[in-house]
């Protein structure tokens, strides 16, 4: 995987928004920390709020900035929904394959995720924890299945051990671009060739905002 990494001389091309949701302790911020720093804990606190985290990478050579956002899978920590959701082009819904219950949730995290997402958003099922195969309670068929079903792309990984963490993102962010690219051409030729690139993509954030490399904000009921 060379010429993946973004070039940060360059302009931002795209920001792309995708969010994190699932059960509390499924991983979320993990994968977040291994994908956006190459980190892990073990002892990873649950997560109170709302945060992001961003990486540049190169898809189709343009600079694509990937804005992920992490919220509490506990009810009581979760932050307002909608506002989670704005936006966003992308979703991951994660699942602890060594925990029955946080498979038989996705449907209502899916559920709460149509509910409120563009019609567009591009959704990932994410099987976290590959490492826990001894104690595994999903098998990967009945996932793929829900997948195939739900129409969603499927991955498992973990966090721990590096595996497939970094697939899985270039993965959704690839799609999200594709969709994306697909939307500006349709707006394009719709507007009768005006320079405006994001006509009629509303999903996209305007590639000029500037976001801080890491960024925490949003509370916390209790
Ligand atoms: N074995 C294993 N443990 C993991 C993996 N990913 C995360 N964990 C552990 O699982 C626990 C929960 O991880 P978090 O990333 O905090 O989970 P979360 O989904 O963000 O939880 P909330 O913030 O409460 O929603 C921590 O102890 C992590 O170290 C993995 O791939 N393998």
């Amino acid at each position: 995987m060379s010429n993946y990494h973004g070039d940060f001389s360059q302009k931002i091309d795209y920001v792309f928004k995708i969010v994190l949701i699932g059960d509390s302790a499924v991983g979320k911020s993990q994968l977040l920390a291994r994908f956006s720093r190459n980190e892990f804990s073990l002892d990873s606190k649950a997560t109170i709020g709302v945060e992001f985290q961003t990486k540049t990478l190169v898809i189709d050579h343009k600079n694509v900035k990937a804005q992920i956002w992490d919220t509490a899978g506990q009810e009581r920590y979760r932050a307002v929904t909608s506002a989670y959701y704005r936006g966003a082009v992308g979703a991951m819904l994660v699942y602890d394959i060594s925990k029955r219950q946080s498979f038989d949730h996705i449907a209502r995290w899916l559920e709460e995720l149509r509910g409120h997402a563009d019609n567009n958003i591009v959704i990932m099922l994410i099987g976290n924890k590959s490492d826990l195969d001894s104690q595994r309670e999903v098998s990967t068929e009945d996932a793929k299945e829900f997948a195939e079903r739900e129409g969603l792309f499927f991955m498992e990984t973990s966090a721990l051990e590096a595996t497939n963490v970094e697939p899985a993102f270039l993965t959704i962010l690839t799609e999200i671009y594709r969709t994306v690219t697909k939307k500006s051409l349709v707006a394009n030729e719709e507007s009768e060739g005006s320079a405006s690139l994001l006509k009629g993509t509303d999903i996209v954030v305007p590639s000029q905002e500037v976001v801080s490399e890491r960024s925490k904000f949003g509370c916390c009921s209790s």
